[in-house]
């Protein structure tokens, strides 16, 4: 079970909804992959102007717990005011907080994170703060309240994977709230290795829209992200430097 604030979920892989072929294989794709939690740019969705396409309309979106994002925020003023009109517009008090500090690697504005998820936790929000991999800033946002911590595998649509995996261990060790790898993932084995190092679940969206079978990748995603987490429970071996034989020869009467 994930618990993110007062909220519940089985599924422990979060999904983004833009940048998919067409809006029916979005709906396949988000039906496969067992999602729970779907997140979306606030300023991309009609929740103002209801002559504009919604981007989630083929959607029946009661079945999921919406996560707004702040995308398209360069400044914590900007963040929080995106934040308090997806509220207003009824969506979930849930946000992921997104401040955009650099247009071409898309990594986030850590001062800006910083005073966006505490005016929003004053304000009462849920807050999800997407992040770099950054352990002291991790541990800062955490010591301020935020509910969960969404560090970056990698850049937002790059598909490179995990690029410091003992930087996403320490915050994982350190955490006391969730830990959701967002952003970077590019294949299954990516999500499953975020998983193995105990991450408690995976945001992503371009590795499944992208894919030149959305569909397939959802299952492949929501599979990864389940035998990741077994496996992380389970506890595997060490790894070791030398063979050791699977088949001891003690206690063997033929030699
Ligand atoms: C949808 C969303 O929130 C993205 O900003 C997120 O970070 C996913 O990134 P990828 O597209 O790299 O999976």
């Amino acid at each position: 079970m994930l618990k993110i604030g007062s909220y519940s979920f089985q599924s422990r892989l979060l999904l983004g909804t833009g940048k998919f072929p067409n809006y029916e294989i979005q709906k396949k794709a988000v039906e496969a992959s067992e999602t729970e939690i779907l997140t979306f740019a606030v300023r991309r969705m009609n929740i103002f102007d209801q002559s504009q396409p919604d981007l989630l309309e083929e959607l029946n979106v009661k079945n999921y717990t919406l996560l707004p994002n702040t995308a398209g925020a360069k400044t914590a003023e900007e963040a929080v005011r995106i934040a308090k009109l997806a509220k207003a517009s009824g969506l979930c008090d849930m946000v992921k907080v997104e401040v955009i500090g650099c247009d071409k690697t898309l990594l986030p504005d850590p001062v800006e994170t910083l005073k966006a998820s505490e005016e929003l936790l004053k304000e009462g929000f849920t807050v999800l703060p997407y992040t770099s991999d950054d352990v002291v800033l991790a541990r800062k946002l955490e010591e301020l309240g935020v509910h969960a911590i969404m560090p970056a595998a990698a850049p937002i649509g790059s598909g490179q994977g995990i690029l410091n995996e003992l930087n996403l261990s320490f915050i994982i060790e350190q955490a006391n709230v969730p830990v959701i790898v967002d952003a970077g993932i590019g294949t299954a084995s990516h999500a499953a290795r975020a998983m193995e190092l105990g991450a408690d679940g995976v945001l992503l969206n371009t590795a499944v829209s992208g894919a030149n079978d959305p569909v397939l990748m959802a299952e492949a995603m929501r599979d990864s992200i389940i035998a990741g987490h077994k496996a992380f429970r389970a506890g595997r071996i060490p790894a070791k430097r030398y063979a050791t034989a699977s088949s001891p020869k003690e206690g063997m009467t033929v030699s």
